[in-house]
């Protein structure tokens, strides 16, 4: 077994590409239809082509990522596993691009119907005549199934972790608004999660938007959905994130990428409980409690006018900082040893030598919790049967920052800074127009706004 299918599925996705093979041959009138396979498979099963576009999916599968198949249907590999439209592959991000995604199970973020949510994958690829395509098979992470004892664990048992763990069980259950502060990589959705899990919610939906992940054009239209005709190509209405999260916990994570804009369209939906969708006229009640965090020092952005000072004291109502690592090193080893027990196999590596002890303990992980979960899944891949040697642990904080399921070398997210000559340059190059010197620059649009307000550049 060992990826958590059941044995009919792994049975029926060895099958898949003979079926799919004799699907495709243009004279096959007995043959089943695509929908037909997948309905074959019982659990939710994907079907994506070599463009990474959504061609079909099983009943299974419409359930567990609540959408419908019109939805699914030619959806892209970019608005499923990022929630972005088009294709994510360019950006390094994309599960179905990997290689590790292939010979064992991932665990991935998917964007279906309820926002966000953790999903393990099992993918098979099947190259022939009649082109690429992707099998996946979909299964909760064993982290989000609801009333799971792990889902809920915040590991750790320093004095700051116990002092936060204590604080996020008193505030749980309240629907105080909770800002999370800390380093990247620090635990900041791991916390939110737990919050929900203690609170009166925890078996309505946990629904996570990354701010830094989303364009300012379509930020809004995440958060609060929208009316079918608001903008070229809303064919539909879409509930939005908040809508979503009725009855359950809305994640804004790195709230502080927030434009001007949406900062004071958030406030009003938190003193209010109701939003509009783009488009809409009618005020729709929402009942999500809200758990913003952030890695930037929002303070001193309300200094910079870079954050609303209003927006700041509401949601800081009740703030909780998460300290990094290094100021918990007691928590190391415990971390360590629940990541390694994680990957398949890793707990034979237990108890870890004195040597690999001494090694984890000493150094100061600059990417945080995140970093420690990568050195670990890369020791127990290198050490391989025999035993975690100091070697296997190989410490590498450039890649601080790597998505979770990845041992690549892809940063999470890139921040670019750019100088005042080189945006007045981009904008001379681009005619003044600023898309094109944002792309020049490498840089989103409203990035660009920022630099033309922090460097007082006009028009
Ligand atoms: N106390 C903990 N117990 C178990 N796992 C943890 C703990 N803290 C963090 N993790 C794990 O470490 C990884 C990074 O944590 P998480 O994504 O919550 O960090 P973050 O602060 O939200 O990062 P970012 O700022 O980059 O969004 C995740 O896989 C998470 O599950």
């Amino acid at each position: 077994m060992g990826y958590g299918g059941s044995t009919r599925a792994e049975f029926l996705m060895e099958y898949l590409p003979a079926m799919l093979t004799l699907n495709n041959r243009p004279n096959a009138a007995a043959a089943p239809t695509l929908d037909q396979v997948v309905e074959l498979i019982p659990d939710a099963f994907v079907i994506l082509d070599g463009n990474h576009r959504l061609l079909a999916a099983n009943r299974a599968a419409l359930d567990c990522l609540s959408l419908s198949r019109e939805a699914l249907q030619g959806m892209g590999c970019g608005e499923f596993f990022l929630g972005v439209p088009g294709d994510c592959a360019g950006a390094g991000r994309c599960p179905l691009a990997s290689p590790e995604s292939m010979s064992r199970s991932v665990s991935v973020l998917v964007y279906g119907g309820r926002g966000r949510q953790r999903l393990n994958i099992r993918m098979t690829r099947h190259s022939g005549d009649d082109g690429d395509f992707f099998g996946l098979l979909l299964y909760p992470d064993a982290a989000t199934v609801s009333g799971s004892s792990e889902n809920v664990r915040l590991v750790g048992q320093s004095a700051p972790m116990r002092e936060l763990m204590r604080m996020v069980e008193r505030v749980g259950p309240t629907h105080a608004t909770v800002l999370l502060l800390g380093e990247s990589g620090v635990g900041k959705e791991r916390v939110a999660d737990y919050l929900h899990h203690c609170s009166g919610r925890a078996q309505g939906p946990l629904v996570v938007v990354d701010c830094s992940t989303l364009g300012e054009q379509i930020i809004e239209a995440e958060l609060f959905g929208y009316e079918k005709g608001a903008f070229t190509g809303a064919d539909r209405r879409k509930i939005g994130l908040f809508e979503a999260a009725q009855g359950g916990t809305l994640f804004i994570d790195e709230v502080g990428e927030l434009p001007l804009a949406m900062q004071s369209k958030l406030l009003r939906v938190l003193e209010t409980s109701r939003i509009r969708r783009v488009g809409g006229t009618e005020y729709i009640p929402v009942d999500a409690r809200v758990v913003a965090a952030t890695h930037r020092d929002l303070a001193s952005m309300v200094t910079q006018g870079g954050f609303r000072e209003d927006l700041y004291y509401r949601l800081s109502a009740f703030p909780i900082f998460i300290p990094p690592l290094r100021e918990r090193r007691e928590d190391v080893l415990a971390l360590a040893e629940y990541f390694l027990r994680e990957v398949e196999g890793g707990a034979s590596h237990l108890p870890l030598s004195v040597p690999v002890t001494d090694l984890l303990v000493s150094h100061h992980y600059p990417g945080n919790v995140r970093e420690l979960k990568n050195i670990m899944t890369r020791a127990a891949i290198l050490a391989g049967g025999g035993p975690l040697l100091p070697e296997h642990i190989a410490f590498q904080s450039r890649q601080a920052h790597d998505a979770d399921t990845g041992l690549s070398a892809q940063p999470r997210r890139v921040r670019t800074a750019c100088t005042e000559a080189g945006v007045r340059a981009a904008l001379a190059a681009s005619g003044g127009h600023r898309s094109e010197a944002a792309r020049r620059l490498g840089v989103s649009e409203r990035t660009l706004y920022r630099y033309l307000e922090k460097f007082q550049i006009r028009g």
